[in-house]
């Protein structure tokens, strides 16, 4: 993965230290609670239901743009026109561009792109754990209630670890390093009014009860990850978002990791595995979504992904795996302060032509190129 990492630089600005700091300290509070945030939580660490009263610039609308219709099974979430932006000072961060896809009952949809690419941030505007200058527009409906207009309170209450379980970014960070394994699941049960002990539910998610015994600093990465699991799964929620959860494992946790979500997806669940790993992908994914420069440019089938991916990006994310060819995308992604007007993948493109300095539409067919 380190290797996948170095074929994938990272794009766009990055957060200054005190913004990211602050983004990492609610993430740690939330995941610690294993996805949950209580009113325990201080209001300062919640400025999320504030940003989204200071909505910035919304997305343009684009009526011409079909919805994609993959997959069956009943829809657990309707993305729809989501858009990031954050405000920093003289430079505004276009995060995430007009996202939309589903995710339903039964599978599993895979979100791949280059390190940067607002994969992270689109998973946080869902569960309302963006920092206070995130402007956030659009809608994500669960069920009736969109996530994108729901007051925080609800968001507590009622979504984080209930509907939708995260599984965080490197886990052990976000554990509280002076309470065991054990602790932290026991207060993420009680918060969610569960009966069932700890043990049973670390067991599901592959813990023996003495690894429960373990602080944060005794534990393998993979222990980490399943602890994480656990943590997510406290709730038994039917919707599991899991962020990068097989950076820094070996292949074999890797596949157990994976093995575990497509589990979680065969029992009905809906999963969104966020991933740069896209042999991990493959094993798991019913669908496969690529995002470039805060775009989704992709959204297929996986066989038909893997079979022949569209997007010239697509093809070159493909192209780049050492399994297939090794040959890395040249050129760097943009900043995401200064996107370009067209396709923001032309400049590194080896298609493009003048038809790209217009921004291509998502068509029916899941590809947003002029040359698919
Ligand atoms: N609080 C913030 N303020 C300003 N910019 C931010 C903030 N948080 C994230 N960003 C920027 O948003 C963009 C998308 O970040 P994100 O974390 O979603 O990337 P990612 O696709 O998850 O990458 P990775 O694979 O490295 O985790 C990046 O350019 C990042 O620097
Ligand atoms: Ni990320």
């Amino acid at each position: 993965m380190a290797r996948d990492r170095a074929q994938l630089p990272r794009s766009g600005t990055t957060a200054p230290p005190g913004l990211a700091r602050q983004h990492d300290q609610r993430r740690t509070a939330f995941a610690a609670r294993g996805g949950l945030v209580a009113e325990s939580v201080p209001r300062a660490v919640h400025p999320a239901a504030h940003a989204r009263g200071l909505r910035a610039r919304p997305a343009p609308a684009r009526p011409d743009q079909p919805a994609v219709e993959i997959g069956a099974g009943v829809v657990k979430l309707r993305v729809d026109g989501l858009s990031v932006r954050f405000r920093l000072p003289g430079a505004v961060v276009h995060a995430v561009t007009d996202a939309r896809f589903e995710l339903r009952e039964g599978r599993c949809l895979a979100l791949a792109g280059e390190s940067g690419c607002g994969k992270s941030v689109m998973a946080h505007a869902l569960l309302g754990l963006l920092p206070g200058n995130a402007d956030v527009t659009g809608h994500a409906w669960l069920g009736p209630l969109d996530l994108v207009a729901a007051p925080e309170k609800v968001l507590a209450r009622q979504v984080r670890g209930r509907m939708i379980g995260l599984v965080p970014q490197s886990p052990a960070a976000h554990l509280t390093p002076v309470r065991t394994a054990r602790d932290q699941l026991a207060e993420a049960l009680r918060e969610l009014g569960r009966t069932e002990a700890p043990d049973e539910v670390a067991a599901r998610a592959g813990l023996r009860p003495q690894d429960l015994d373990r602080y944060p600093h005794q534990l393998s990465g993979g222990m980490a990850q399943r602890v994480a699991n656990a943590l997510a799964l406290a709730g038994d929620p039917p919707l599991i978002v899991a962020d990068e959860p097989t950076t820094g494992l070996d292949r074999p946790l890797v596949d157990a990791t994976m093995a575990e979500l497509r589990r979680l997806c065969d029992e009905g669940r809906a999963v969104l595995v966020i991933t740069h790993d896209l042999r991990a992908a493959e094993r798991v994914a019913d669908d496969i979504a690529v995002m470039y420069a805060g775009r989704i440019v992709e959204l297929s089938e996986a066989g038909a992904f893997f079979a022949g991916p569209r997007h010239p990006y697509a093809r070159g994310l493909l192209d780049a795996l050492p399994t297939r060819g090794f040959v890395p995308i040249p050129g760097q992604p943009p900043e995401l302060t200064r996107l370009p007007d067209g396709c923001s993948f032309q400049p590194r493109c080896a298609q493009a032509t003048p038809a790209c300095e217009e921004l291509p539409v998502m068509s029916g067919k899941g590809v947003a190129c002029h040359h698919a």
